[in-house]
């Protein structure tokens, strides 16, 4: 799989741009602030849904914009007789597929496969499949639960087909819940007095002052429905968090052994904040239910949810002891590393299975034209961006084999000298050249030369 153009029209710091990419490896270099990130970005974005840079997408969007467009031309080698992913035609060659996002400042983000029709974001998170190593990777391990929850959610939309839409419900129902308690933290610091209708001690801590009973009451009933899908929304995500965890912790471990030696183990542990999921497996919805019965206090004071997956974390041991306190910066930056490469694996697996699973539907044996695309097609983009003036001698050799013989490879770098002379000079085991990208001609071309 590899993205042959991309296209940008008001995404962050680009009015427009368009952009040939090779099959193989693409260095963009330019100087500081170009907008070499911001390209690689739009990549990321378009195949999870997400920037590991902005929490919304709104920070995408071009200042004084209304809106951004990505569009990609995806080249998966797609066989003649594989149905077209849009559903709106049946290909009769070997043209890719146009992929455009757009991200308006207001609403919903849209998104279209060739001529198809209006699909939703979460209807092509997924679909193209990428993993990208930043500078950001040194922390992920160590820093804020925040980051681990972003990988895990940028793994688990390409692993599972469902995750997106499980996450952003979740987001939606975890964001109407704490306004709901913001409310009720309001209301109740609107007077001392303690309000209490007909005795019902639920409702004690509730001001008399400017709110009624049937105010009251409506609050607490929204308050327990909202809850309800908070909990099975979040057990929901759990699971599939649980699994992409699974999924990834062989791979991690084996990976790890390889790069730093075999007495070195290295494990992962997903860390739920709804334990119960792992507690009760059959029924984790009532033991939950009386956990938030018994945080209603804290969270009516703290107006917000106290518990859910927007509180998971995973934990990372080294030789048995958590890698957050006792591991050294440079194995930190290892165990990030194998992380990533762990992921790049499963994602292989996984592409290899979608394609086996396609011949085998149709009955057809792989074409000359495929078996050349093999080597690619089933591979995931990889991102290297600006990590090569990061990173010692000994990661960096790492990566460079990693990246030696593995699909399309986007590097971005402030200068063609950060970049590893294997790259440039193109003697790795590449399927294809080197494309050496000036970023700066590219900010030059504003003409709309998208041709699809
Ligand atoms: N929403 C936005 N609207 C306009 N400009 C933006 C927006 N978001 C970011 N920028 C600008 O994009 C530029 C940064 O681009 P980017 O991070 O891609 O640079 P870079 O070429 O990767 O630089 P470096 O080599 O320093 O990493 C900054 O000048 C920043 O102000």
């Amino acid at each position: 799989m590899h993205i042959s153009r991309l296209a940008l029209d008001y995404f962050r710091s680009w009015d427009h741009c368009v952009l040939d990419l090779g099959s193989h490896v693409n260095v963009l270099f330019g100087h500081n602030g170009l907008g070499k990130t911001n390209i690689a970005e739009a990549v990321e974005f378009l195949s999870t849904g997400s920037s590991h840079r902005a929490g919304s997408s709104q920070p995408l969007i071009q200042h004084g914009q209304k809106s951004a467009v990505i569009r990609a031309n995806v080249e998966s080698g797609r066989d003649v007789s594989d149905p077209d992913i849009s559903g709106s035609e049946k290909k009769t060659g070997t043209k890719p597929d146009q992929y455009t996002v757009t991200i308006p400042a207001k609403g919903a983000n849209r998104a279209r496969i060739n001529n198809g029709p209006a699909l939703y974001l979460r209807d092509i998170v997924g679909n193209i499949k990428t993993v990208s190593f930043t500078p950001e990777d040194q922390w992920l391990i160590s820093l804020d639960p925040a980051r681990r929850r972003s990988f895990l959610d940028s793994a688990g939309s390409q692993i599972i087909r469902d995750y997106f839409r499980v996450l952003q419900k979740y987001a939606h129902v975890s964001k109407q819940r704490s306004a709901l308690l913001k409310n009720i933290a309001n209301r109740r610091d609107m007077g001392s007095s303690t309000y209490g209708p007909e005795g019902d001690s639920r409702y004690s801590g509730y001001s008399s002052q400017g709110y009624d009973s049937q105010s009251i009451a409506q609050d607490y009933s929204s308050l327990e429905v909202w809850t309800g899908q908070l909990i099975s929304t979040g057990i929901e995500l759990t699971r599939l968090r649980a699994s992409i965890c699974d999924q990834l912790e062989g791979p991690f471990s084996r990976i790890y052994s390889h790069i730093a030696g075999d007495s070195q183990k290295a494990t992962l542990k997903y860390s739920p904040s709804f334990t119960e999921v792992y507690d009760f497996p059959d029924d984790p919805f009532s033991a939950i239910s009386s956990h938030f019965q018994r945080l209603f206090e804290g969270e009516a004071a703290q107006a917000r949810n106290l518990i859910g997956p927007h509180r998971d974390d995973i934990g990372f041991f080294l030789n048995s002891m958590p890698a957050r306190e006792y591991a050294s910066n440079g194995e930190l930056w290892t165990l990030a590393l194998a992380l990533k490469m762990a992921l790049f694996e499963v994602l292989s697996e996984k592409m290899a299975a979608g394609h086996n699973e396609r011949h085998n539907d149709t009955g057809n044996t792989p074409s000359d034209s495929d078996n050349n695309f093999h080597g690619t097609r089933n591979k995931p983009i990889l991102i290297l961006d600006d990590v090569f003036s990061q990173l010692d001698i000994y990661r960096r050799t790492k990566i460079v084999d990693f990246a030696a013989g593995q699909g399309q490879v986007i590097i971005t770098a402030a200068s063609q000298s950060d970049i590893p002379d294997e790259f440039i000079s193109g003697n790795m085991d590449t399927h294809a050249g080197v494309e050496l990208i000036d970023v700066e001609k590219v900010r030059d071309n504003t003409d709309d030369i998208w041709g699809g």
